[in-house]
């Protein structure tokens, strides 16, 4: 049975800064009506050897198969910044893509970006621009976030016209500001719209 069109919302988080980003994520496309938000993570990997991952994470989203990536109508792909880039965990899965770009499956997909930080100017923008690149490698269209949204103005934490980003301050400040949860809002309802208006 065909499954209704959905937009991954593919995440790493080690402390829950970007596992909550990704709820509000989710509520903006969930809200836009057209499609449905699935939430995934990726697992984490290990400091030395490769090791089995468990079959289900022991808490949040399930984990991301390829299969749900290559079948998405759209992306919204989240990582703390980590010396200002995206986190190993994420990449890695990333790495696993080959079959994907080599059959052109994300090709004119939307996809944007999200993460969060723990300082002001320690990479958020610069971690974001990591997320895009192998996305373009994909042939996927990058959404930025427009200024029409008014909390990129009046934000005094976290928010750029490249993604939604979270400023954490310490790693275990998980609670979102009003701008912040305004802004992760507004571009899961940016890329439900693109993905409608692109569907093949
Ligand atoms: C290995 C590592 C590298 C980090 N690098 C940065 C960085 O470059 N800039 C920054 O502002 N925060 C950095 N942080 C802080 C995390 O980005 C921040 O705590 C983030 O909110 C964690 O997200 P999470 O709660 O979803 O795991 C780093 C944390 C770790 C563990």
């Amino acid at each position: 049975m065909p499954q209704p069109p959905y937009v991954l919302v593919l995440f790493y988080s080690r402390h829950g800064s970007v596992a909550e980003m990704a709820k509000y994520i989710a509520r903006g496309i969930n809200k836009a009506g057209s499609v449905e938000a699935k939430i995934r993570q990726v697992p984490d990997v290990s400091d030395t050897t490769k090791i089995a991952t468990p079959p289900l994470p022991d808490d949040g989203a399930p984990y991301c198969t390829l299969e749900e990536l290559a079948d998405c109508s759209g992306l919204a792909i989240g990582s703390p910044s980590y010396f200002g880039s995206m986190a190993a965990p994420l990449k890695h899965f990333i790495d696993q893509t080959s079959t994907l770009w080599l059959t052109g499956q994300l090709i004119d997909k939307p996809a944007c970006g999200f993460t969060s930080a723990s300082t002001m100017h320690g990479g958020q923008e610069q971690c974001l621009h990591s997320m895009m690149t192998p996305l373009l490698h994909h042939g996927m269209v990058w959404l930025g976030l427009p200024y029409k949204n008014k909390e990129l103005i009046s934000t005094a934490a976290g928010g750029t016209p490249y993604g939604a980003s979270h400023l954490a301050n310490s790693t275990s400040e998980t609670s979102l500001t009003n701008d912040e949860k305004a802004l992760c809002e507004a571009q899961g309802k940016r890329i439900a719209e693109m993905a409608a208006k692109l569907k093949k």
